[in-house]
């Protein structure tokens, strides 16, 4: 794979030398890829996706799918419209071997595939993939029929021994640290002999958007679902089983990936177009609109894409991001460049993603001389004149765009490991500096 995550290359991040407008086509949305990708693997005919990302996670995705018997052709499209790949669902086999990366998608969502598969289906990955709670899945398919080897810590590296089947049924799981545990068992559900019924337990359930872009997806595909949304119970899934469809399906860009060019245009008192933005979508992105409005920005939703323009000024934010986590770090960089302090608040499963995001966005920030705080569910910022020095990214694809972010304003940061944002955005560095090249004179 085309990445080397302990890279120590350093990246000049391009200070922008007046104010952006640039239109950046975003590539498809990582989530919605790899969903799709996994729903078509386990539908009962062919599949399409259209405009699907190709990135680390989505490249594993794939690659994990046809270790397990699935064949996935890329190419492009019959009309000639850029990028399709073909899904054809097979029987789910093992042995096989699934290297996950760091991709949170791929180590939850696959185990309960695997539990399909008529053999052993062996995971690991990066070394934070270890650390990155996974026990709630575990335990879960444990309860709903499938035998798990792992060393005893609910984590990886683990071996699922599939046996064709899965009974599946009811079953009760806290997903406070990860919404992905919900999604995970209600993508495989339909293929489980009794569907299955989810019960989160836990105090609080982050990235709600996210489970709400599982369900429509695995509607979309045919699938029975009952939410708490639809009538149903507070914290309860359940998904009746049947066989899916095979789609024709385009994927959406990534509006996460989007923030990084909204912000130069935030922060730059720019404007930036986003083509293709979806009028109606489950992406927690789509908040991007009215969180950066409130920082300063404002918008304008055509039928063409997004127009999002800065005013010149920033603002701080008091915020709640449990639903949208991913975006804290983005939103944190800008936080560190307003006229007044910020509070982020809700993240503090942010501790156990790509890495520590509230611990490493302190550092970083503070070694360029802001002064931003860890709270218990997420920071502080106070914004300080920031000077250059190293941005350290801890192979995490998010605190290299909010390094870059940074980088426009303030000059002399350098990034390391640029290439991290090959995660989920391998085109980063080239169509930030495209963007920058667009710059007002
Ligand atoms: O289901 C998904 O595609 C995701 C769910 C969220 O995970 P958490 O609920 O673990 O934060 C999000 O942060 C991640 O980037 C993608
Ligand atoms: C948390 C993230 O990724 P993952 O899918 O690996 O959990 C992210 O992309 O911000």
């Amino acid at each position: 794979m085309a990445l080397n995550p302990s890279d120590t290359a350093l990246w000049p991040a391009p200070q922008a030398s007046g104010a952006v407008d640039a239109t950046v086509h975003v590539p498809g949305s990582k989530s919605v890829t790899n969903r799709a990708l996994v729903l078509a693997a386990l539908a009962s005919e062919p599949g399409w996706l259209r405009r699907p990302l190709r990135s680390r996670d989505t490249l594993l995705m794939a690659a994990a799918l046809r270790e397990m018997g699935v064949g996935i052709e890329e190419g492009v499209g019959p009309d000639g419209t850029g990028e399709t790949w073909r899904v054809l669902p097979a029987g789910l086999r093992g042995p096989a071997t699934v290297d996950v990366g760091n991709a949170g998608t791929v180590m939850r969502f696959l185990p309960p595939v695997a539990a399909l598969a008529d053999g052993p289906v062996r995971f690991d990955g990066d070394p934070r993939s270890y650390e990155r709670p996974l026990h709630g899945v575990i335990d879960a398919l444990r309860v709903l029929g499938a035998r798990i080897d792992d060393d005893g810590r609910g984590a990886l590296p683990l071996t699922v021994h599939g046996s064709g089947a899965l009974d599946g049924g009811p079953v009760e799981i806290d997903a406070s640290s990860s919404s992905q545990f919900v999604s995970a068992l209600l993508l495989s559900g339909p293929r489980f002999n009794q569907g299955v019924e989810v019960r989160h337990v836990g105090s609080s359930l982050p990235s709600m958007p996210h489970i709400r872009m599982t369900v429509d997806m695995l509607r979309a595909v045919g699938a029975q679902v009952d939410t708490p949304e639809s009538g149903g119970e507070p914290n309860v899934w359940r998904v009746t089983p049947g066989a899916l469809l095979g789609r024709d399906l385009t994927i959406e860009p990534d509006l996460s990936n989007a923030q990084p060019f909204l912000a130069a245009a935030l922060v730059t008192g720019g404007r930036v177009v986003i083509p293709a933005w979806p009028a109606r979508t489950t992406q927690p992105g789509d908040r991007l609109r009215e969180i950066f409005t409130e920082m300063g920005g404002s918008c304008e939703l055509t039928e063409y894409g997004l127009v999002f323009t800065g005013s010149g000024a920033i603002h701080g934010i008091d915020v709640d991001l449990g639903e949208v986590g991913e975006l804290t770090p983005g939103i944190a960089a800008v936080a560190a460049l307003a006229d007044s302090p910020s509070t982020l608040r809700g993240v503090s499963h942010l501790r156990l993603h790509e890495t520590d995001r509230l611990a490493a966005l302190t550092k970083e920030i503070n070694e360029l001389g802001g002064d931003v705080t860890e709270t218990a569910d997420g920071l502080h910022i106070r914004p300080r004149p920031l000077h250059g020095g190293i941005f350290h990214t801890y192979e995490d694809h998010r605190m290299a765009t909010a390094g870059a972010i940074i980088g426009l304003a303030v000059e002399g940061v350098q990034i390391e490991n640029v290439g991290t944002t090959a995660k989920t955005l391998p085109d980063f560095p080239d169509l930030w500096t495209g963007m920058l090249g667009s710059d007002r004179p």
